[in-house]
C-alpha cells in the first residue's frame, strides 16, 4: 500500500520538508519546500514547477511551518498523511533506529536539548507543532546519530576516565541521515565504490565527514555534540579543551557567553568577520573572508585524511551539502590539499558541478552527490512502519 509521509528537516540555516508516497521502504519524492531562514525565503519544488516567496522577516517557527504546509497542501495529498517523519539530530544512548514519538519518547529527546542546542529544541518545536496541525497522524523521530551506531568503542572513546564513557561522555556524530543516504545512492549509482572505503564530506551550514566502508560508518569528524570536527558556518569545530579552560577560568566567561561564541559566533563568521555564508565570502575582497575559506579548505583537507587513515585508504571522496555540491571554489581548494592521496579532478568538470569531478585515470573517484536527508527519512520511515 502506498503511504504519503511528510518529512520535516531542521538544519541550523533552515527547515525542509518533503512530501514522499512511500511503498515497502522505497520513497518517491512528490514535493518539497524549504525554509531559509537566513534569506527569509521559501522555495517550493512541486514535480518539475519551482517557485521562491517571501517568508515574514523574524516569523516563528509555526507561521514558517504553516505557510510551507498550506502552500505544499494546494497542490498535494498532505491532509491526511500516513505518518510524519522527524528529524532529530541527537538520539544520545537512548535510541539506536527510529521510534514513535510519544509522550515519553519526546521527553527523553528533550534532555538532549543542551547536546545540540541549534537543533534539538526546533525539532522539539516544530513536534509540537506537527501534533497540533495533525492530531491524529504518527509522528516518527529519525535521528541523524543512529547511523553512526556500528563504529567501535576504538573510534567513540575519548581518553578520559572511562566511567564517563558509561555515564553517556562519548563521540556520537551527525548528518547520519545524509550518509545513510549517500550510502544508499553510491550503491544504487556506483556499486563498486558502495563497496570499498568512501569519505564523504558534508558541507553545509553545518558540517562533517563520515568514513564508510562498505556503507557502514566507522568514523566521523563530529563528536559528543555539533561542534566538533571541520569549522562551520557558526561553530568552531574542534578545539583545545584547554582554550575554553583559559576562556573561562582566566578571561571569567560564562557557560552561557561561552556557549554563545562557540555556537554562533565562531566558524566562517568569527573567522572571517564578514559572514558565515560561504556564498557571500568567495565573493567577498576582505582578507579575512579568503583567509577563513582557506581555513575551511584546510580543516576539511585534514579531516578527510583522518578519515582516511581510519580506513585504511580511500577509493571516493563524495561532496555534499550546499557548499559541497554548489562551490567549485572550494572543492578546488580542499582537493589540491589532497593530491598526495590520489585525489586529483578536473577543473572543468569542477566548474561545471558535473558528477564524477575527478581526471580521467586518477585513482580516487570524486563524487558529488546531492544531499537528501529527506530521502532517508521518508525510507526508513516507510520501512520501520512496515515492520512495526
Ligand atoms: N546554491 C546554494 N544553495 C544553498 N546553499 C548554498 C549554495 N551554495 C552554497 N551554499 C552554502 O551552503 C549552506 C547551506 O547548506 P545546507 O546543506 O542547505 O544547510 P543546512 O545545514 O541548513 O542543511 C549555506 O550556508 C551556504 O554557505
Ligand atoms: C548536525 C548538523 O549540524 O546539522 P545541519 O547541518 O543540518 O545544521
Ligand atoms: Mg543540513
Amino acid at each position: 500500500m502506498t503511504d504519503i509521509i511528510i518529512t520535516i528537516n531542521p538544519g541550523s540555516a533552515t527547515i525542509k520538508l518533503g512530501v514522499f508516497a512511500c511503498e515497502s521502504g522505497q520513497a518517491r519524492p512528490l514535493g518539497r519546500a524549504t525554509v531559509d531562514e537566513v534569506a527569509g525565503t521559501l522555495r517550493l519544488q512541486i514535480g518539475q514547477s519551482r517557485s521562491e516567496h517571501d517568508l515574514p522577516s523574524g516569523a516563528p517557527a509555526s507561521t514558517m511551518l504553516n505557510q510551507a504546509l498550506a502552500r505544499l497542501a494546494d497542490r498535494l495529498p498532505i491532509r491526511t498523511p500516513g505518518a510524519i517523519a522527524q528529524r532529530v539530530v541527537h538520539g544520545g544512548d537512548q535510541f539506536a533506529g527510529p521510534a514513535i514519538i510519544d509522550h515519553s519518547v519526546l521527553a527523553q529527546i528533550e534532555t538532549l536539548i543542551p547536546l545540540a542546542p541549534l537543533h534539538q529544541p526546533k525539532s522539539v518545536a516544530l513536534i509540537r507543532i506537527a501534533r497540533e496541525l495533525y492530531p491524529d497522524v504518527t509522528q516518527i523521530a529519525c535521528f541523524d546519530t543512529s547511523f553512526h551506531r556500528t563504529q567501535p568503542d576504538l573510534v567513540r572513546r575519548y581518553a578520559i576516565p572511562r566511567a564517563l564513557f558509561d555515564a553517556g561522555v562519548k563521540r556520537f556524530g551527525f548528518h547520519g541521515l545524509s550518509y545513510q543516504f549517500i550510502a544508499r545512492e553510491l550503491e544504487r549509482r556506483r556499486p563498486e565504490l558502495a563497496r570499498g572505503r568512501v569519505v564523504v564530506a558534508h558541507l553545509g551550514a553545518g558540517a562533517s565527514l563520515c568514513a564508510l566502508d562498505g556503507g557502514v560508518s566507522r568514523d566521523t569528524s563530529m563528536g559528543f555534540s555539533t561542534l566538533d570536527g571541520v569549522p562551520m558556518a557558526t561553530r568552531c569545530g574542534a578545539i583545545d579543551p584547554g582554550v575554553l579552560l583559559h576562556l573561562m577560568n582566566v578571561r571569567g566567561m560564562s557557560t552561557e557567553a561561552l556557549e554563545d561564541m562557540l555556537y554562533h559566533r565562531s566558524g566562517l563568521l568569527g573567522l572571517s568577520g564578514v559572514s558565515g555564508d560561504a556564498r557571500v565570502l568567495v565573493r567577498s575582497e576582505a582578507p579575512a573572508a579568503g583567509e577563513a575559506l582557506d581555513i575551511f579548505a584546510f580543516r576539511v583537507a585534514r579531516e578527510a585524511a583522518a578519515l582516511a587513515a581510519t580506513l585504511g585508504g580511500i577509493d571516493a571522496l563524495v561532496f555534499t551539502g550546499g557548499i559541497g555540491e554548489h562551490q567549485p571554489e572550494i572543492r578546488a581548494r580542499i582537493c589540491a590539499r589532497l593530491r598526495w592521496l590520489g585525489v586529483t579532478i578536473d577543473a572543468q568538470l569542477n566548474s561545471a558541478n558535473a558528477p564524477d569531478i575527478a581526471l580521467s585515470g586518477a585513482r580516487v573517484a570524486v563524487l558529488i552527490i546531492s544531499a537528501d536527508e529527506e530521502k532517508a527519512m521518508a525510507e526508513e520511515c516507510s520501512a520501520f512502519l512496515a515492520s512495526a
